[in-house]
């Protein structure tokens, strides 16, 4: 039955309040507007930052609302206006858009973008500033512009990376987010160059993803972090070299990166979230050029500190969102770069459930062994 134009009914796991279980509801999609477009989610996995704003420490964070945002699907319909993708292509929904006209986007020294920025931190659609999302007629706020914990979701199309059809669904689905951020921390944000010493403060899939990328970068040393040191085996596979588990020291965790490397690591990426981690990953940093890159997300209220001297002294601090890829242009090569088999996927996934389960799927995923969960989204 053909469905463009009409209001999709369809199953979607909703979010009522911070920390309550999510709740598989029947909920209404209306069509795309001017410059959106529906997709028929079939695939997607979990992020930590999911579980962020569920938690209620994000200061987007709004309620009732449709999470997700690592995800794969087909277009179902387009809005007027939309000329980049059509119905039946195989896309990936982007959180950070791309719309190629903005100041960002022409800078060139970003891939942040301001088209829908504004509209997808209110959880709304620019058109209209209204959800597309329902349940009897009250809205369900969107979530980073993508809500992909529904069967059907509509994105704007600035929003939206069409890729290789022959690309398996239930796999690239990763690459919405964690996996590239990983990647592109190293080779766009930091541009670790051959030989360097690097360490991984947290070998979650981020983390290991940072791994793969210093090892394709020719690291000479990839030290991981992590106070879980069941992780070391597992981060072995990713490039991890060396592992420090900082319950094993009674001295600063900087200090005792410091002493293993000469005088600090040339780069560090904290993919944790903890703001005192944070300072750690800077301060263990060689001194005169040695540069760290916040990836993890921290609460609301947190704030980071160190002495000015470290930076006087020639570290640099940075932070990464999405691994500074521009999305719809380069979500397609890194599907390419997996189909050729350059980068890894499925050694991420730990996991795979129905979205009936995705309650348990956030258990799981805050249980040392759950690296990514995917779900399908039609059980
Ligand atoms: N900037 C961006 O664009 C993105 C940021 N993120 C953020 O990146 C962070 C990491 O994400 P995932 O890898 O999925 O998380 P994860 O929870 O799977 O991994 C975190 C790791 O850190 C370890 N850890 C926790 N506390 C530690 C401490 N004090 N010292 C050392 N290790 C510690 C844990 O044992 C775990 O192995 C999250 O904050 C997430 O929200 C995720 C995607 C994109
Ligand atoms: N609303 C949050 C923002 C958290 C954040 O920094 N998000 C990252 C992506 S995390 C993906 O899993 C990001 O890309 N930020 C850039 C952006 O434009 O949002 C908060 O305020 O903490
Ligand atoms: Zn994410
Ligand atoms: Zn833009």
């Amino acid at each position: 039955m053909a469905t463009q134009g009409q209001v999709i009914t369809c199953k979607a796991a909703v979010a009522y309040e911070p920390n309550k279980p999510l709740v598989i509801e029947d909920v209404q999609v209306a069509p795309p507007q001017a410059g959106e477009v529906r997709i028929k989610i079939l695939f997607t996995a979990l992020c930590h930052t999911d579980a962020y704003t569920w938690s209620g420490k994000d200061p987007e964070g709004l309620f009732p609302c449709i999470l997700g945002h690592e995800a794969a699907g087909i277009v179902e319909s387009v809005g007027e206006g939309v000329t980049e993708v059509q119905p039946g292509d195989h896309v990936i929904p982007c959180y950070q858009a791309e719309c190629r006209e903005c100041k960002f986007c022409k800078s060139g020294k970003t891939n942040l973008c301001g088209k829908v920025r504004t509209a997808t931190g209110a959880g709304v659609m620019m058109n209209d500033r209204k959800s597309r999302f329902s349940i009897n007629g009250k809205p369900i706020y969107h979530f980073m512009g993508t809500s992909t914990f529904s069967q059907y979701t509509v994105v704007h199309d600035v929003s939206v990376a069409k890729i290789d059809p022959q690309a398996p669904l239930d796999k690239v689905c990763l690459l919405g987010c964690g996996v590239p951020t990983g990647l592109g921390a190293v080779w766009n944000t930091a541009k670790v160059e051959p030989g360097a010493i690097v360490a991984i403060f947290g070998l979650g899939t981020v983390g290991l993803a940072v791994a793969e990328g210093a090892k394709s970068a020719g690291a000479s040393r990839i030290i991981g972090v992590d106070i879980d040191s069941k992780k070391f085996d597992v981060a072995k596979n990713f490039g991890v070299s060396e592992f420090v588990n900082p319950k094993d020291y009674d001295k600063p965790i900087q200090q005792v990166l410091v002493d293993l490397t000469d005088g600090g690591v040339d780069y560090s990426f904290e993919c944790i979230g903890n703001v005192s981690v944070m300072r750690s990953a800077l301060e263990c940093c060689h001194k005169g050029w040695g540069t760290s890159v916040i990836i993890g997300v921290a609460a609301s209220g947190q704030e980071i500190s160190t002495r000015p001297f470290q930076l006087v002294t020639g570290r640099v601090w940075k932070g990464t969102a999405f691994g500074g890829f521009k999305s719809r242009s380069q979500v397609p090569w890194l599907v390419d770069k997996y189909m050729k088999k350059e980068i890894k996927i499925d050694e991420y996934i730990t996991h795979n459930l129905t979205v009936g389960d995705i309650n348990k799927a956030f258990d799981l995923m805050h249980e040392g062994g759950c690296l990514r969960c995917v779900l399908k989204m039609n059980e």
